[in-house]
């Protein structure tokens, strides 16, 4: 009797250790993609400590799994199958629902709100889409023309009120950040970068969306250190949401800080917590 034939259908990435996307159309399961993202996210962190201890070597190590991972490509193809409907979704449109009250003031006769998006996937993405606003996309490594290759901190700093923005949005950005002063320094950077200028009532705003985890599961950050932290830089808590996975929040711009140094000093002990941290200087 001939040897049964085997099915042809494919079996899960997440099957196989360490997952690797080899095809932008490649499909990884829920698993697999967090597995990835997560792998991700530990072999920066590991280089950055690596590359603080001076040791060469080990950082071409985790370079080379970081490349065997897919690099960064492969992380963010995991990233846009995470923005997918079926697995959350745009975290763009809860921006635009927020400011849907204040967007219905736009009229076409007025210049159009500018966005930076940092860390930009889509160029079609629901803020995209939306006719009053006009999207500035950075990334550190672009997939589509519309979306400039550039390290938000290494972007050139605006020397005009027109070269700011009315809204930023650092969307799963900031946990990419590898190293908690880098986080500090990037929060710090958007106030230079936004302005209140604006055609219409909305003040300056800042979209953030973090895993959840990073607030809740954190030995040394929670919801309240990073309300305290933001309100030094001179943020207003407008808007907050939660999912199973995700914490979105909007932030308006007052104009009035307070610098405040903020160490990474014990919040939340437990041996199962992460060590997702943000440390800012005063200056
Ligand atoms: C998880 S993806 C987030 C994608 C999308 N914003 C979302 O919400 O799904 C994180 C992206 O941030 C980008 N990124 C991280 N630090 C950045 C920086 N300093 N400047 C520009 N892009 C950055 C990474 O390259 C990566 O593509």
């Amino acid at each position: 009797m001939p040897p049964k034939r085997r099915s042809k259908r494919p079996g899960l990435l997440s099957s196989t250790r360490p997952p690797t996307v080899k095809s932008k159309h490649a499909t990884l399961s829920a698993k697999a993609t967090r597995t990835l993202i997560r792998s991700h996210h530990q072999l920066l962190k590991a280089r950055t400590q690596a590359e603080q201890a001076g040791d060469d070597a080990l950082v071409s190590s985790i370079n080379a799994q970081i490349e065997a991972n897919g690099g960064l490509e492969s992380y963010q193809i995991a990233s846009k199958i995470g923005q997918s409907g079926e697995r959350g979704g745009d975290s763009s449109k809860t921006l635009v629902d927020w400011i849907k009250p204040q967007l219905n003031e736009w009229k076409t006769t007025l210049p159009k709100l500018r966005v930076l998006e940092v860390g930009a996937l889509s160029t079609k993405n629901v803020c995209s889409r939306t006719p009053s606003l006009e999207v500035s996309r950075i990334d550190l490594n672009s997939q589509e023309p519309g979306i400039l290759k550039q390290d938000f901190m290494e972007r050139p700093l605006p020397s005009t009120e027109e070269e700011k923005f009315h809204i930023i949005s650092l969307s799963l950005v900031l946990n990419y950040v590898p190293d908690p002063v880098g986080r500090g320094d990037m929060l710090k950077r958007c106030v230079q970068f936004l302005t209140s200028n604006c055609p219409i009532s909305l003040p300056p705003t800042l979209f953030l969306v973090l895993p959840v985890a990073c607030v809740d599961n954190s030995r040394y950050l929670t919801e309240e250190r990073l309300l305290a932290i933001l309100a030094s830089l001179g943020f207003h808590l407008v808007e907050t949401r939660r999912t199973s996975k995700l914490i979105y929040q909007l932030w308006n711009y007052t104009g009035v800080s307070s610098p405040q140094s903020f160490k990474k000093e014990m919040l939340n002990p437990g041996h199962k917590r992460n060590n997702f941290a943000i440390i800012m200087g005063e200056s």
